[in-house]
């Protein structure tokens, strides 16, 4: 089997459109993918190519401008949705706050000073995160900033406890990493406070027990004559959740690139405050205080999503990306006929589902599940210089460096393919070999104050390659950019798209005989780099307005992500 191989699926226009692909390669196509995108089923009315038909005029009439399916791929500037989408995201994380014990007496006919049955208050809520599949973005969350758990509620008399604050769990993308900024909290602060305020009895050889006076609640009918001479006992020592034990420690450093069954503890509530039964002693049998419950954790944190899709949509403006993703998804991208039509990514899902509860490709992923979907992303444009920021610039290559499997989208009718791939890669390995520097340089920088990590579960997890990031942030020092694989080292392959134009068949066979080549050995790799990755190099010639040809890209994707 040829390396370089021009994928194309019997039932679409391209044969028909390709006659020399269909001659050499269709007897060695696999037909097993049953991926029919309904959209294209239900909106298109495709011509299957019949032996005779090779020689009919290459361009079948487009349907009226009225169809589905027309317009869904060829759509008026106009007819598009925004989906919002951020990557990166700072969040201000408030877990509750315990609510106050209670001061209060039994109170019955004949009992005139009944004993102390203040309730201790509820412990405050707690915050977790889970990964689901399902999200893509974390607008959202960049939007909401502040997240916080409910305060636990006081207290009440007979022994009434006060109910627990309410939970929240912050739901984030599949290949999120989250990192700790700061942290602040008051369990550990009045710890402090209590151990230096020891070490001061000790050496003064005198107690001091009214500290933190403030932290008492005192009965609401006390004369205020007798607060100020209120002996108070020494505060309890602080109390930390039994929960806060599963806590990860500080600093926090998640890579959460396996969907969650369930949520995962990232801030333990604080604790209820003692209602007045616990400071029973034999010289005060009827104590008329209680303590407050303690201030919740505050936590800020990084998320930055390290995946960003499965699949990445690279090419010049006007390529035709938008096009091509509204074809294999019910993805509502704006597609125009000028350069930058797209100025933020588009997230479209491909679902590899036969809308009958079967998966229409068998492949599984690496840790077993079957894949029913994979994501690409569409991402603005790309020009000369791209890694100097111009255009849309690093923005743009940032994202691309979160895809597992890259397309290059070229177009046919747009002068030489292979200068355009050529071009592509160029900026790519620009960017590649800039943000390797400046990785290097940040690694020196931390390296100067470097402290072994704490020992964490969590962080044990993290991929070697991410150990940059685990030094230790402080506030002041902005967290380090993350070390993902090299773009080079990714799967990729090359779509070459508008094939219904006239004229483009040499220049896509041109394209693909370079391919050819560079898998051989005879060209070097477009990236210009020794290790880049050619396993197998695909291009797929399609007509994205026509729904024509993209069947084959799916189980593409498919075999380059699970392979
Ligand atoms: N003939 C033909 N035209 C196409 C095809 N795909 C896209 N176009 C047209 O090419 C123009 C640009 O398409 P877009 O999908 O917006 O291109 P893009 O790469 O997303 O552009 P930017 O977002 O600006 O980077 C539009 O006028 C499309 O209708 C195709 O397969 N055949
Ligand atoms: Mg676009």
């Amino acid at each position: 089997m040829p390396s370089a191989r021009a994928y194309s699926v019997k039932g679409t226009l391209t044969p028909f459109l390709y006659p020399f692909l269909t001659d050499r390669f269709l007897p060695s196509i696999r037909c097993s993918l049953r991926f029919k995108p309904a959209l294209i089923h239900r909106r298109c009315n495709i011509t299957i190519a019949s032996p005779t038909s090779v020689q009919s005029p290459p361009t079948p009439p487009l349907e009226s401008p009225a169809d589905d399916q027309a317009s869904h791929l060829n759509p008026s500037p106009e007819s598009y949705s925004l989906t919002p989408f951020t990557d990166r995201a700072i969040l201000s994380l408030h877990a509750g706050s315990g609510g106050h014990g209670c001061v209060s007496f039994v109170r019955e006919k004949y009992i005139a000073e009944g004993p102390p049955n203040g309730g201790d208050g509820g412990s405050g809520g707690n915050i977790y995160i889970q990964a689901v599949p399902g999200e893509t973005s974390l607008h959202k969350l960049a939007r909401r900033g502040m997240i916080k758990a409910g305060r636990g509620k006081n207290g009440q008399g007979r022994l009434k406890g006060g109910e627990r604050g309410t939970d929240i769990v912050i739901s984030v993308p599949v290949g999120t990493i989250v990192r700790e900024i700061s942290r602040h909290d008051p369990v550990t602060e009045a710890e402090e406070a209590q151990w230096m305020a020891q070490l001061e009895e000790n050496t003064e050889g005198e107690a001091q027990g009214n500290w933190r006076r403030d932290q008492w609640l005192v009965f609401p009918g006390t004369l205020p004559s007798r607060l100020a001479k209120m002996e108070f006992p020494p505060l309890p020592k602080p109390r930390r959740s039994h929960l806060a034990a599963v806590q990860p420690q500080a600093p926090i450093w998640l890579d959460l690139d396996k969907s969650m069954d369930a949520p995962m503890l990232l801030a333990a509530g604080a604790m209820g405050g003692l209602g007045n039964p616990h400071f029973i002693t034999s010289n005060n049998p009827r104590p008329k205080i209680a303590t407050k419950g303690d201030g919740g954790m505050r936590l800020s944190i990084q998320l930055e999503l390290k995946l960003l899709a499965d699949l990445a949509l690279v090419g010049l403006p006007n390529a035709g990306k938008s096009t091509l993703l509204r074809s294999l998804s019910n993805s509502r991208a704006r597609v125009g006929n000028w350069a930058f039509t797209t100025l933020q990514p588009n997230i479209g899902t491909v679902v590899l589902d036969d809308h009958k509860g079967r998966p229409s490709v068998t492949q599984r992923r690496r840790h077993g599940e079957p894949r029913v979907n994979f994501t690409i992303a569409d991402v603005p444009g790309l020009i000369e210089d791209a890694h100097l920021d111009k255009g849309l610039g690093l923005g743009f290559l940032r994202h691309i460096e979160r895809a597992a499997v890259l397309a290059f989208v070229v177009d046919l009718s747009a002068g030489d393919a292979i200068a355009a791939l050529k071009g592509l890669w160029k900026e790519v390995a620009e960017y590649e070999a800039l943000r390797g520097k400046e990785l290097n340089a940040e690694t020196e920088r931390r390296m100067v104050n470097w402290k072994p990590p704490v020992n964490s579960q969590f962080r044990s997890q993290a991929s070697t390659t991410d150990q940059t990031a685990i030094f230790n942030a402080s506030p002041s020092q902005p967290l380090s950019p993350l070390s993902l694989p090299p773009i080079s080292s990714k799967p990729w392959f090359v779509v070459a798209t508008k094939a219904d134009l006239p004229e483009t068949q040499t220049n896509y066979q041109n394209l693909k005989r370079y391919l050819e080549a560079v898998k051989a050995g005879n060209l070097s790799h477009p990236s210009g780099r020794k290790n880049a990755w050619m396993k197998t190099l695909h291009s797929v010639p399609v007509s994205a307005i026509r729904a024509e040809g993209v069947e084959a890209i799916p189980e593409l994707v498919m075999g380059l992500l699970d392979g």
